[in-house]
């Protein structure tokens, strides 16, 4: 029984202002895409890799990742949630046999391997969501439309998610199959269902890179801590 991970990258990348789809901007020689498929793969429990590309940009992505030929790419859609929806539909084909799937974005190109590990190990061993999670470091407070702070929350509880989430394959199924309207969290479907998300320790180099800022500290990292191994 194989584990799949899906990758939403077709996304435009607005935030970051690239000139191009964020997943295919280098860092250091090497898109975040193939940094990421190749991440999943190198942390040895991902056997498949479903890609979403933008809908004009197959080529280009299917070219990219042409070393690897555990990866596949299919079009993306108008949302994340789109994109991921016709990822999954492909494991059929792609990885009949898998039990195990993530949903990574490529966005988080930096993701270490024992993150990866530790998010498939939960899900072997029965939980049925699982999602990589940190502290929330930053004091916060709920303001009202007229910017005045209305509360101090307590963050104690509070947890900053990560991915890759991995689920029961026909969890995510399930999920996906309720969903109405788009989420930009795949565990917030299954919880929409009535399942239980169980959560493991995020790690910093796993950000998101969403702006140019942090497209800088990936660099920044990579600089210091050197090419993953
Ligand atoms: N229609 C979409 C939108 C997003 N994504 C992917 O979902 C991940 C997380 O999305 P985000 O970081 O918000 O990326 P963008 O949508 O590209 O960013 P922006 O909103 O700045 O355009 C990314 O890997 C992105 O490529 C996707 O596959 N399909
Ligand atoms: C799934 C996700 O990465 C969890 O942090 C995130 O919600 C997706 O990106 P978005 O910027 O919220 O669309």
């Amino acid at each position: 029984m194989s584990v799949v991970a899906l990758v939403p990258a077709a996304g435009r990348g607005v935030r970051l202002g690239a000139g191009m789809p964020k997943a295919l901007v280098p860092v250091n020689g090497e898109s975040l895409l193939l940094r990421a498929v190749r991440g999943l793969l190198a942390s040895g429990c991902v056997q498949h890799v479903v890609v979403a590309a933008p809908a004009d940009q197959i080529g280009v992505v299917a070219a990219e990742l042409a070393a690897l030929p555990a990866a596949h790419v299919v079009a993306g859609g108008a949302e994340r949630t789109d994109s991921v929806r016709r990822a999954l539909d492909a494991v059929e084909q792609v990885a009949p046999d898998a039990r195990v799937v993530l949903v990574h974005d490529a966005a988080r190109a930096f993701t270490p391997a024992s993150m990866i590990r530790d998010v498939v190990s939960a899900v072997e061993q029965g939980a049925p969501a699982v999602i990589p999670v940190l502290p929330v470091t930053d004091t916060i407070k709920q303001v009202d439309d007229a910017g005045d702070v209305v509360s101090t929350v307590d963050r104690s509880p509070l947890r900053a998610v990560q991915t890759p989430q991995g689920f029961a394959i026909d969890v995510l199924r399930a999920a996906y199959a309720a969903a109405g309207d788009v989420a930009t969290d795949d565990a917030g479907l299954v919880e929409r269902i009535g399942g239980k998300v169980h959560t493991v320790g995020g790690h910093p180099h796993a950000l998101k890179i969403t702006t140019a800022f942090d497209l800088a500290i990936a660099e920044s990292v990579l600089a210091v801590s050197g090419e993953p191994e």
